[in-house]
């Protein structure tokens, strides 16, 4: 049997942080280019074996059994002692929980042919979920995309998985979501020619959500996992209630049926995931910034102020919507206006590339079409501009270091660059990192790009923002989970082959 693979991607919140744990409101979300890939073949009988061949101390071996008292058989997957094991809760749950709703799906008999041979599973997260600087300084490389491109693909961080620096990409959802659906599939609960179907992902969705909520012991937006499944979205949340009756069963007996909870048809699920992509010739642009936020308890801090004053909690909450909402129409727009007329948007980009947004709109010269973009694009500037300020203010007013002043400086100096149409802190903001959406004007446009600008910027001599460094991540074009083929994927036969000879 030839390996299975399944990728799923990172995420990036643009606009909608804290606001987005609310159904009344929704968030801008990208998923990145970055991935995450779980790699099963067959193994020894009897046993799942997991290895994640970046970090040390990371192969997790497992054994299950599937006894059958009335009126519900149940599936225990147990970890197997060695000497050096670690423990990984995400990997346990995605597996306790994926099988028993094979179990509960497909019967003993089936899921014992399914599992048969063992499995054997890689797991492996494309090099920016984690911060490269440290592996740029022993390679003698300078801080830049050109040296990350020569980090080989699923580079080998050195440390073990709690001590590692992330960057904020969402590994645990891109992780959860790419595991749960590759067992999904394995074990036929999703035909493999199905996976881009609308039910498949909602079967996918769903229970990678219930796994990334079990594991977390919360149930949060579940944006992170809607984007490694869906792709790049505007995403309103689910009630959480639909998962209450599931959250508080023991961690991992598996005994609780699922399937009634789980399934693609339950209309409890009432998330809502509009289409959303960034404009053509526009490129996300992230900064790892080395540092790295907790977010739980910005979260927390934020979520006291709000209900300790909800009269002007609902106001900013109120205002910041119409900006993150305005935004995502903006942006959706821009990609309809080049739909309609494609020279006057690139020559609008050709214009917009060489000139600070101050100075965009000071050419009288224009003609309708462009025109008609560059206020677009103007206006997408004010409104990431004004994101910002509200972001700010909700940092002030709840105590909580949401743009901290090294990143205002950072982003200041950045989006006041020619090419650069706007940025901002992802997420709940803090050190994670940072986002800048630049112009990239054809290649036969005269002068330096925006992306090489800011890459001189936070990198070149004498920069103001060492510590700072641009990440290879850009918006995905595969619309979220997917099916891989091994050798389509640089370095992920190499990367698998190695984790099974250590
Ligand atoms: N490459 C990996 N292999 C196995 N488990 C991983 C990997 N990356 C992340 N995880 C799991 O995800 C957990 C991290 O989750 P979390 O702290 O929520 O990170 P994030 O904010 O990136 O989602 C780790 O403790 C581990 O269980
Ligand atoms: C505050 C939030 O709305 C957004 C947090 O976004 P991040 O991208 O900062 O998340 P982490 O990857 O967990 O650090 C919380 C939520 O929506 O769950």
């Amino acid at each position: 049997m030839s390996s299975l693979v399944v990728s799923a991607p990172g995420k990036v919140l643009l606009a909608g942080g804290y606001l987005v744990l609310d159904p009344t409101y929704s968030g801008v979300v990208v998923s990145t280019s970055s991935r995450f890939y779980t790699v099963i073949s067959p193994g020894n009988a009897g046993q799942i074996i997991v290895r994640s061949p970046q970090f040390i101390s990371a192969t997790w071996s497992y054994t299950w059994s599937i006894s059958q008292p009335t009126p519900l058989p149940s599936v225990l997957v147990s970890q197997l002692e060695s000497a050096d094991a670690s423990t990984n809760k995400f990997v346990h749950l995605a597996l306790q929980k994926t099988l028993s709703l094979a179990l509960e799906t497909r019967g003993p008999v089936e899921l014992g042919l399914a599992l048969g041979a063992g499995l054997d599973i890689t797991i492996v997260g494309d090099n920016d979920f984690y911060s490269q600087q440290d592996q740029l300084k022993s390679r003698s490389l300078p801080v830049g995309l050109a040296s990350l491109a020569q980090i080989p693909p699923f580079s080998p961080t050195g440390v073990a998985l709690a001590d590692v620096a992330k960057t904020g990409l969402g590994s645990s959802a891109a992780l959860i979501t790419s595991l749960v659906t590759a067992v999904l599939v394995r074990t036929g609960l999703i035909a493999p020619d199905q996976l881009a179907s609308a039910s498949s992902r909602r079967l996918a969705h769903n229970v990678a959500q219930f796994v990334h909520c079990l594991a977390q012991g919360k149930v949060g937006s579940g944006f992170d996992v809607s984007a490694a499944v869906f792709g790049s979205q505007l995403y309103t949340r689910f009630s959480p209630s639909v998962l209450q009756p599931l959250m508080d069963d023991p961690v991992c007996t598996g005994s609780r049926p699922l399937l009634s909870v789980l399934a693609p048809e339950n209309r409890a699920w009432d998330l809502t995931v509009k289409p959303f992509t960034l404009p053509p010739r526009t490129r996300l642009l992230l900064a790892d910034i080395h540092a790295g936020s907790n977010t739980p308890l910005l979260v927390s801090k934020v979520l006291k102020w709000r209900s300790e004053n909800s009269a002007a909690a609902h106001s900013l909450w109120t205002a910041l919507d119409q900006c993150n909402t305005s935004l995502g129409q903006t942006l959706t727009r821009l990609s309809q206006l080049y739909e309609k007329d494609q020279h006057s948007y690139v020559e609008t980009v050709r214009w917009v590339s060489g000139l600070q947004p101050v100075q965009w709109l000071a050419n009288p010269n224009m003609q309708q079409g462009q025109s008609t973009c560059l206020e677009a694009f103007y206006e997408a500037h004010l409104l990431t501009e004004q994101i910002r300020g509200k972001m700010r203010e909700m940092g002030k007013l709840s105590g909580v270091d949401i743009e901290p002043e090294q990143q205002t400086q950072l982003l200041d100096a950045s989006v006041s660059m020619a090419g650069v149409i706007g940025g901002g802190v992802p997420g709940a903001g803090g050190f994670d990192a940072v986002w800048l959406l630049v112009c990239e004007p054809p290649e036969d446009t005269p002068g330096i790009t925006p992306l090489a600008r800011i890459e001189r910027l936070w990198t070149g001599p004498g920069t103001r923002f060492p510590g700072v460094a641009p990440l290879l991540a850009q918006e995905s074009k595969a619309q979220g989970v997917a099916l891989e083929n091994i050798d389509a994927v640089p370095g992920l036969a190499a990367a698998v082959a190695a984790g099974r000879r250590d």
